[in-house]
């Protein structure tokens, strides 16, 4: 498994300069070797620093069509509800880039909007199911979970990632490859997330991370490696890289 790697940034701008050049450079290597880029997105501020993305040169650059989206964890609400991670990535980045809308795989619209998290839960590890067998996604032999590509993940200020929560027992699961919570310590309290050995899966990992909130649960990972923070066991097969802004990194 992938060392952690750290990069600190002077600038929230330069963060995000440096996150669009890695995924569009990412974006080539794996079009070019397998015809197809598998990319997995969180939500909060991630969607907004994917914005170097949607300008010049990767609008222009990047092969567009071949890419398959994904959420490491979904709210569930209804595609339209302001709580939405699809909604949030389709209006700050999808909207804007011609990815065709059948290889955007979003949460179940109907059982969303209808708040069953488990059931949601099921019918994305169903649809990633379907994918392996039509050879979108490998089963990676090394770890025998799904492997994607690229995951873009998030930390929360209490260590959080994707929807794995300090002191809440989805961080265990090893059994499903997307499980689900309901008392989500952030709201909303339904959500569905990827598994820990599915994140782990993933061939490269770029955690960013910008603002000083996160600062101290960044410490605590980066100096203690306190493993009561669910970010503090992100791994990948070949890189796992955390990206970090001054603010961020400020208890360093
Ligand atoms: O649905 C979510 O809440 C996100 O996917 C979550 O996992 C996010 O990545 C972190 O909470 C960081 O969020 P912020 O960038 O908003 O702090």
């Amino acid at each position: 498994m992938a060392q952690r790697k750290m990069i600190v940034f002077p600038t929230k701008n330069e963060l995000s300069q440096a996150m669009a050049e890695y995924t569009a450079n990412l974006s080539a290597k794996f079009i070019k070797e397998k015809g197809l880029f598998t990319v997995v997105l969180s939500g909060g501020d991630l969607i907004d620093w994917l914005c170097k993305l949607v300008q010049p040169p990767y609008i222009d650059s990047i092969e567009w069509s071949k890419w398959h989206v994904f959420w490491v964890d979904e709210r569930v609400c209804a595609w339209e509800d302001p709580d939405s991670n699809y909604k949030l990535a389709m209006e700050g980045f999808l909207s804007k880039v011609p990815i065709p809308d059948k290889n955007i795989y979003a949460i179940d619209k109907h059982w969303a909007a209808d708040g069953n998290a488990e059931h949601c839960a099921a019918l994305y590890e169903e649809c990633l199911k379907n994918l392996v067998k039509e050879k979108i996604i490998p089963i990676s032999k090394k770890t025998g979970y799904p492997e994607f590509d690229l995951q873009l993940l998030g930390m929360g200020p209490d260590g959080h990632m994707a929807s794995l929560f300090p002191n809440h027992p989805q961080i265990n699961e090893k059994q499903k490859w997307v499980t689900h919570i309901t008392d989500s310590p952030k709201p909303p309290p339904k959500r569905i997330t990827f598994t820990l050995p599915v994140i782990n899966s993933s061939l490269y990992n770029l955690m960013a991370i910008c603002d000083k909130a996160p600062a101290k649960s960044v410490a605590e990972i980066m100096k203690r490696n306190n493993l009561s923070l669910p970010s503090a066991h992100l791994s990948a097969q070949v890189e796992n890289v955390w990206y970090l802004d001054q603010a961020a990194a400020s208890e360093l």
